[in-house]
């Protein structure tokens, strides 16, 4: 198996190398030089970390020629995503299904576009942060869709959580206006999202990686390039599976400690000083202990990512019982009313 270091070179072009240097000069020591054994050796992994936001800058991106960025969809991880994008001084154009949800961001120095297309014909790179592979089809290749205003030059980037199949078609649609494509789903949800502390898991055009990259690290922490089209989902889609099922094994913890007669604070507190110690259990668990679950990943996002990972299974015929229960689970917590409560709301199923 050949080994993976993370540095400042791997598999860059001289311009990304240029650019690289000049961005990501804070890889921890740690990291630096050593085997990263566990990484996948197919496809090509290229990994890197941000730099300070003092260099990720509007300058850095008008290096590149981005200096027009369209933004679609602007839910809970869409408008500070582009937030973040005009803070830091980028030329932002939004456009969002409910119009009211642009103006927050027109207030901050976006502009509009009444339509995806009118977004993407006027902007240099266009980012995507939509709810499913139905919407994300629709947006990008549907009537007034992104392709419409997509030409040589341009680039479509898509961030929301799909499948490959779906990052597939909305490729080849794009592709065939002569822009270049790239899925980038996140890692983090909303506190990341405004914090520019996710974590891209980007796969298709290596060239339009690299020129999104300033921007990635406005939005996030790290980013990693995958290689073809639909692997930046299928990693996506498998965190998210593990994700869905850590939480339900969590609500079944919570439920039976306070059955039994323990505390179910103490067992957070317990957990976070152990082996499973996870920042979702300590940030979640106080609230879930008390029936709240304030939205930041809808449970109803959660379920869908299940659905996804459970089809990307069977097309390889991986066995996966436990997320298969989980899903039912978070189907359970849909039927009772809770698909736009947080994913940790999935307890009151077991309840
Ligand atoms: N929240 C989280 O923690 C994370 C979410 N994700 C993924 O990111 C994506 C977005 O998530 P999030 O922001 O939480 O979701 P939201 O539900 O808050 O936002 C969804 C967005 O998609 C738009 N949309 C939905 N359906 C359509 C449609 N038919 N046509 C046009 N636009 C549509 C919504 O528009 P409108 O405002 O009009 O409803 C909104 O802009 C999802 O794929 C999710 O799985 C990834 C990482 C973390
Ligand atoms: O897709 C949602 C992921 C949420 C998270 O990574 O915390």
């Amino acid at each position: 198996m050949p080994m993976i270091r993370i540095s400042h070179s791997h598999h860059l072009s001289s311009t990304a190398m240029a650019m690289c240097s000049s961005f990501c000069p804070h890889i921890p020591n740690h990291f630096r030089g050593r085997p990263i054994s566990s990484f996948p050796t197919k496809p090509p992994l290229f990994v890197s970390f941000k730099a300070f936001s003092s260099q990720t800058d509007s300058s850095a991106i008008k290096d590149e020629g981005l200096t027009r960025v369209g933004f679609l969809g602007l839910g809970i991880m869409g408008s500070p995503m582009a937030q973040n994008l005009i803070k830091a001084g980028c030329d932002v154009t939004v456009w969002n299904r409910t119009k009211s949800k642009c103006d927050p961001l027109i207030s901050l120095g976006a502009k509009y576009e009444p339509s995806p297309a009118e977004v993407a014909a006027s902007c240099d790179v266009t980012f995507a942060m939509l709810a499913d592979p139905e919407s994300a089809v629709d947006i990008a290749c549907g009537k007034d869709g992104a392709a419409g205003g997509m030409s040589p030059g341009k680039g479509y980037v898509d961030v929301s959580t799909v499948d490959g199949t779906t990052c597939k078609l909305i490729s080849e649609h794009i592709k065939a206006t002569g822009a270049l494509f790239l899925e980038a789903p996140v890692s983090g949800s909303k506190k990341p999202a405004e914090d520019g502390q996710l974590i891209f898991l980007t796969a298709g055009d290596r060239s339009l990686y690299e020129m999104v990259a300033p921007l990635l690290d406005i939005m996030g922490k790290s980013k990693f390039f995958l290689g073809d089209v639909g692997n930046g989902a299928a990693m996506k889609l498998v965190v998210n599976m593990i994700m869905g099922s850590m939480m339900a094994s969590f609500s079944e913890g919570l439920l039976l400690s306070e059955k039994v007669g323990l505390d179910p604070n103490v067992l957070v507190e317990v957990i976070s000083q152990g082996a499973i110690s996870a920042p979702m259990f300590s940030t979640k668990g106080p609230s879930m202990a008390q029936s709240l679950y304030p939205t930041a990943f809808p449970l109803k996002h959660q379920q869908k990512d299940l659905r996804l990972a459970l089809k990307l299974a069977e097309s390889v015929s991986q066995p996966i019982p436990i997320a298969a229960a989980t899903n039912e689970l978070y189907k359970v917590a849909k039927s009772h009313g809770l698909s736009d409560q947080d994913f940790s709301a999935v307890i009151e199923a077991l309840k």
